[in-house]
């Protein structure tokens, strides 16, 4: 039945896996008219879309490309607002997701969609915080209130590639963090590895222009305290499991959905090694994941490097 409420927005969120379909649920609490579209579904995606005024895409990295070359080949509402929610690095080119989007369908705000929002305690209706971000301060505004509702707390951001960097780089972390509490190298070292992990992210992402308190917020360090704590991360899996002495290959099968993190480690050493920016960190887990080096080496490595200051 068509929702008779003027408040009310129509939303197609575009991938039914684990985060489409926790935002899903989110959508549905604030009682929107929702229409969700996946590979499977038995409707094709012009037809999900059409008189959308928000398009959320939540597929995995792979899924980006092909969805928004599909997409701009549709007639969108002239005010339909496009989000990213997908948290990865395209393996050819490096762009990040909104760049793809941006570049294919330049003619409609874009927002970002990040934060610590681990699928499976969203669907318990947990509480929890994101960021939505965009240069178009009406259209953050709007996905705000789409999402906001009493257990899930919405902040609007006017910096998108910083969230959407938080979120990226973070993943290439929970590997690493994951990797330590395999190892149960003790709360030191994982307090140290996600400190400094976090320079490491910052100064990735002001080469990117990025603003630098972007990552102290929930996009930044609350995304990754949360992925690096929690055996819900597929990504802190996948480290985990390498510590306990699984392939990456076995590691990979035995997680259910997507870990970003692996594919983005080798895109992002890819980017770093051309622009010439430090990543000890992300360059371990990169090492480590392509079987170069043994995770124990990774951690000698780590320690053994040439002493410096701290900033
Ligand atoms: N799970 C989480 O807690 C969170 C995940 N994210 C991010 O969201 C993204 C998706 O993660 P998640 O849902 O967990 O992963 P899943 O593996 O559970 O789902 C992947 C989704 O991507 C779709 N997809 C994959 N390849 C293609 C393709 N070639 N064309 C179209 N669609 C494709 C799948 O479609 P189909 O259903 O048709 O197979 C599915 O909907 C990732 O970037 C992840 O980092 C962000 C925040 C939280
Ligand atoms: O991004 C996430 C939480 O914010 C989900 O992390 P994983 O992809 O590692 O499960």
């Amino acid at each position: 039945m068509q929702n008779m409420r003027s408040d009310l927005k129509k939303v197609t969120i575009i991938g039914s896996g684990a985060w489409g379909s926790a935002l899903t649920s989110l959508v549905k609490t604030n009682q929107h008219h929702l229409q969700v579209w996946s590979r499977q579904s038995p409707y094709s995606l012009a037809e999900a879309v059409a008189d959308s005024d928000a398009i959320i895409s939540a597929v995995s990295m792979k899924g980006v490309r092909v969805i928004a070359e599909t997409l701009q080949t549709v007639k969108l509402l002239p005010h339909a607002v496009l989000v990213s929610a997908t948290k990865g690095l395209e393996t050819i080119t490096g762009q990040t997701p909104s760049q793809i989007w941006q570049s294919l369908i330049p003619d409609h705000p874009l927002v970002v969609l990040s934060g610590p929002n681990l699928s499976e305690e969203i669907m318990a209706g947990k509480p929890a915080a994101t960021v939505v971000a965009s240069k178009d301060e009406n259209a953050a505004q709007l996905i705000q209130h789409i999402f906001a509702s009493r257990n899930f707390r919405v902040y609007t951001n006017s910096d998108p590639v910083g969230v959407e960097l938080g979120g990226t780089l973070k993943n290439v972390i929970a590997i690493a963090v994951g990797a330590c509490d395999g190892l149960n190298l003790g709360t030191n070292a994982k307090s140290a590895l996600i400190t400094r992990s976090l320079i490491e992210i910052i100064r990735v992402g002001v080469y990117f222009g990025a603003q630098p308190e972007t990552f102290w917020g929930l996009s930044g360090l609350g995304d990754l305290l949360a992925t690096c704590n929690s055996n819900l991360s597929r990504n802190y899996q996948v480290g985990y499991a390498i510590a306990q002495g699984q392939s990456l290959e076995t590691a990979i099968a035995n997680i259910h959905g997507t870990a970003e993190g692996v594919n983005t480690a080798s895109v992002l050493v890819g980017i770093c090694d051309r622009e010439k920016i430090y990543v000890p960190v992300s360059r371990y887990v990169h090492r480590l994941l392509k079987g170069e080096i043994t995770l124990q080496q990774a951690v000698e490595g780590l320690m053994e490097r040439d002493l410096k200051p701290e900033n």
